[in-house]
């Protein structure tokens, strides 16, 4: 269990949360010799750098875009007297890939995963009623024991460059926002929900954990802000009689806030929006409340220009507006799990996510996602370093659960994207992952991973483990793309056909299937890569969709053009947006509205 409370900074009678975001110092250290020269009490010579945001696309050379290795923040931070009895938390909403936390000199803390919170307690470390320095030493290395998967190359001048086994750049950095966060020592460290409907009631269950014995209250608010429930106990359930469903497009949010009592004073309180909702599967259903959904949708990326991954409300609500438009009622955290304000954002406007765990790049290759689907076999998952890549994914797991339990958004985990699956190997390594994450999540959300087309029925040894399937296919692009289009159409079919002989009686949702396509091109007849061939393309797909009854939703690949490495495969980054990375639309854009408009 993790030793410390991951719950969303909140200010209130008990507690102060103040944001660190804005302009921070920064250093590169290629040379690795920060510690010994002593960086964590001061850093020299440091540049300014914007957070949250990535670092690379601020700089306008090579050296710095594409830096790999260590690299160093540091923030100052006046801390008020009157936080003096009370903890003292700093919070990033991430550091990109790892990092120690240094306060006054002192290291804190220090995380492995780029992409889910790291908290430091720095109560014995602040000095109160003066200016304290906050210090991160970073490093954006990849490895095959760390998450996601890659290689580090040694140029011949000594410069390490990252060499991903996945296709979107290794944008890094303090991506996320920045919480100085102050609470009673006595405090609300964690809570979860689980519903249950009876007729027009909801049953809410409710448990809360504290790290001290007072007594514990529990109550609900409408959005009328009127009181609908009230108890005390550390576990318990309340009834809520014609309760207000959050549905999808029709998010209902009522505000549960918890306290902590030492009679009639108040020690600590912890407030937070929660939507009541059912999901399950039920034979080849995904259900909502007990009704079937069709996921429509996209596979996402934090991806913009200039701020990178860079967490900004403004991308966040084009992003929505967009998703809006099209008749989208749904998408993938393709390929790590998203700053928390996604979640919250998708709770308030009815939004589904398919949360995915930073389990990408499971295939062992120079040209990482060119070799998908070619039948290509790396042994990914017999080498000596698995151990430690599976105490990692374990690890990411159990965080992102512990994260985003209580988001009605959230309905299904992805614990990974497009690794090897045909091996006893592999089995056992998913197996081990699939256990792990169904102890954790009290409200048993489907479990699921995106499989690639090596994954096919016949030799997958991980699909068993899956409640509803995820597959990613290209038929018609990497696969027969072009004047092969009809042949592309035939293999699919017959890919599809063996999936049904299965008789799996489950969901299948798509989670990938697109075209690159340049927003510029246009070509009558169309050719790859033009706007029309991606119009093509998926007409193509729906028809292959709309014949089988067990599939159950559409996440195209991708919604916006974003950045990647480099090479032959790409232009300046995968094209594959229905929306260009300004997020205007491409003619495939309206091609989809058309469609999800008319599936409802
Ligand atoms: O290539 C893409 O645009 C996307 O495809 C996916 O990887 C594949 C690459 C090649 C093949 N194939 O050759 O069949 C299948 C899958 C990845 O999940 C995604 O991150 C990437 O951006």
């Amino acid at each position: 269990m993790l030793n410390f409370s991951e719950l969303y900074p909140c200010s209130n009678q008990a507690r102060m949360a103040q944001l660190l975001d804005g302009m921070w110092k920064f250093r590169f250290d290629p040379e690795e010799k920060g510690l010994q020269e002593g960086w964590q009490h001061k850093l020299p010579d440091p540049i300014s750098m914007p957070v949250p945001a990535s670092f690379s696309d601020f700089f306008t050379t090579k050296e710095e875009r594409d830096y790999c290795g260590d690299f160093w923040y540091e923030t100052e931070v006046f801390v008020p007297r009157e936080w003096e009895k009370q903890e003292v938390e700093i919070r990033f909403g991430s550091i990109t890939h790892r990092a120690g936390v240094y306060c006054n000199g002192s290291l804190t803390t220090t995380h492995e995963g780029g992409f889910l919170p790291v908290i430091a307690r720095v109560t014995d470390h602040v000095k109160f009623g003066e200016v304290n320095t906050f210090i991160v030493k970073a490093n954006n290395e990849l490895n095959e024991e760390s998450l996601p998967c890659g290689a580090t190359a040694v140029l011949s001048d000594g410069r390490k460059l990252a060499r991903p086994y996945f296709d979107f750049f290794n944008y890094s950095g303090i991506q996320r926002s920045v919480w100085l966060v102050s609470k009673p020592i006595e405090s609300i460290e964690d809570y979860s929900v689980e519903y249950e409907l009876n007729g027009e009631d909801a049953v809410v269950h409710y448990e809360i954990r504290t790290n001290g014995n007072h007594e514990v209250s529990f109550e609900l608010f409408d959005e009328e802000k009127q009181q609908v429930a009230k108890c005390t106990g550390r576990q318990g359930s309340v009834i809520i009689p014609k309760a207000h469903l959050w549905n999808v497009g029709k998010a209902y949010l009522y505000q549960a806030v918890m306290r902590i009592w030492n009679g009639e004073t108040l020690i600590d309180e912890y407030s937070s929006k929660i939507g009541i909702r059912t999901v399950k599967i039920e034979g080849i259903e995904i259900q909502i409340n007990g009704k079937a959904v069709y996921l429509k949708g996209f596979g996402k990326h934090e991806d913009f220009e200039v701020i990178g991954r860079g967490f900004n409300w403004g991308v966040l609500k084009r992003d929505f507006e967009c998703m809006k438009w099209i008749g989208a009622n749904c998408f993938r955290t393709s390929h790590y799990p998203y700053a928390e304000e996604w979640y919250q954002f998708a709770d308030e406007e009815g939004f589904l996510i398919i949360d995915e765990v930073p389990a990408v790049g499971m295939m062992r290759s120079t040209r990482n996602f060119a070799d998908a689907g070619t039948g290509k076999f790396t042994r990914f998952f017999e080498t000596p370093t698995v151990p430690n890549l599976l105490k990692a994914h374990l690890q990411a797991v159990e965080e992102m659960i512990v994260r985003d339990k209580n988001h009605p958004s959230v309905i299904a985990w992805s614990l990974f994207n497009e690794p090897e699956t045909t091996s006893e190997q592999s089995k056992d390594y998913f197996t081990t992952v699939f256990n792990a994450a169904r102890a954790l999540d009290p409200q048993k959300r489907p479990m699921t991973g995106a499989f690639e087309k090596n994954s096919q029925p016949e030799i997958c040894q991980c699909y068993q483990l899956c409640d509803f399937i995820c597959l990613n296919r290209y038929y018609g692009w990497y696969i027969k793309g072009g004047p092969e289009l009809v042949d592309a159409r035939e293999a699919f079919l017959i890919e599809m056909n063996k999936w049904k002989d299965k008789n799996l009686n489950i969901p299948f949702v798509f989670t990938e299937f697109g075209t690159d396509t340049l927003a510029a091109e246009h070509k009558l007849p169309s050719i790859m890569w033009s706007q029309e061939y991606q119009n093509e393309y998926l007409d193509m797909n729906f028809e292959i969709f709309d014949q089988f009854d067990f599939i159950q939703g559409e996440l195209v690949w991708n919604f916006a053009d974003f950045q990647t490495t480099e090479g032959i495969m790409r232009v300046n980054g995968n094209k594959k947006g229905i929306f260009n990375r300004a997020r205007q639309p491409k003619s495939a854009a309206f091609v989809l509205k058309k469609r999800w408009e008319s599936l409802d």
